[in-house]
């Protein structure tokens, strides 16, 4: 019974099962794992939930890990998997990107995700839609549903990495967001932090300024809480942005 939603990132693989395939549906179980752990989920977490009637994922990993997933589904309940590949055109949003498909599924699910929660609260309007996980992507919706256009960045943890690779001297423990960091780790931990605030700020200022209008931000994604202290913009901090766009997108899909 039911709908299950998989997002499988970079790091790692979300999943939610609802009691049906349309957005408000009932949530019923849901769950998060490191990609090196999700081996684990046939025989732990998935092992217990009833058959799903139907499957809707968005992935962005490599191949081998897309394929272990689709022969657990298969092995499990016999369950064909369906990936979403962003289109020109689906639920209310148009692709702008100059190939609709070489953008990242979960980049185009999220933001149909916003753009159905936005609407659900009120007159359409241009929305940024902030993704922290592996990599940061910052996406621009204007008032008509159409995507401008986005950034991509590395998280906090390639950036430090990248720090930490490239120098002798940044080998240090994690550090506090300071406005005014006065130790090797917080000038990290900061540098990284407000690096991704400016980025939103910049993109806010571009679509205020392309149209006209202040635009709603949502934010969402592993590491967004930690964002969220340090953000310059109004903004709505939404865990479940990637499953509310894969339900929108099954119930416009599998409408009977
Ligand atoms: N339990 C946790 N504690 C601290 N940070 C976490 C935790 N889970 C996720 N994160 C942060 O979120 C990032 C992964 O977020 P996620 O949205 O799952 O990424 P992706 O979609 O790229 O797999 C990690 O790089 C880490 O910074
Ligand atoms: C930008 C991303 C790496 C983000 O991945 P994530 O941080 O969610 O793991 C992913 O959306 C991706 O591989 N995109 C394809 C290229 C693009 O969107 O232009
Ligand atoms: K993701």
């Amino acid at each position: 019974m039911g709908f299950l939603a998989i997002d499988v990132g970079n790091t790692r693989l979300k999943w939610a099962h609802y009691a049906a395939a349309e957005p408000g549906a009932k949530l019923l179980a849901h769950g998060a794992e490191f990609l090196e752990n999700i081996d684990h989920l046939p025989e732990r977490e998935w092992a217990g939930l009833p058959r799903p009637d139907r499957m809707l994922g968005c992935i962005v990993a490599a191949d081998a890990v897309r394929r272990r997933v689709e022969e657990d589904l298969a092995e499990l309940w016999d369950l064909p998997a369906q990936w979403v590949v962003p289109a020109a055109f689906e639920a209310g949003v148009t692709n702008g990107y100059d190939h609709p498909a070489r953008l990242g599924a979960d980049r185009w699910v999220a933001m149909i995700g916003a753009w159905h929660r936005a609407l659900a609260t009120g007159p359409a309007r241009p929305l940024v839609v902030v993704m922290v996980g592996t990599a940061v992507t910052v996406e621009a919706v204007d008032a008509s549903g159409r995507f401008l256009g986005g950034f991509i960045l590395p998280g906090h943890g390639i950036m430090l990495r990248a720090l930490e690779s490239g120098t002798a001297g940044l080998h240090v423990p994690t550090g506090e967001v300071r406005e005014f960091p006065t130790n090797t780790s917080d000038a990290l931990t900061s540098g990284g932090t407000y690096a991704i605030a400016g980025a939103v700020e910049r993109m806010v200022q571009h679509v205020r300024q392309h149209c006209g209008t202040e635009p709603a931000c949502f934010m969402t994604g592993g590491a967004g809480w930690k964002m969220a202290p340090s953000m310059s913009v109004k903004f709505e901090l939404v865990d479940s942005l990637i499953f509310d766009g894969l339900l929108e997108i099954a119930r416009q899909r599998f409408r009977p």
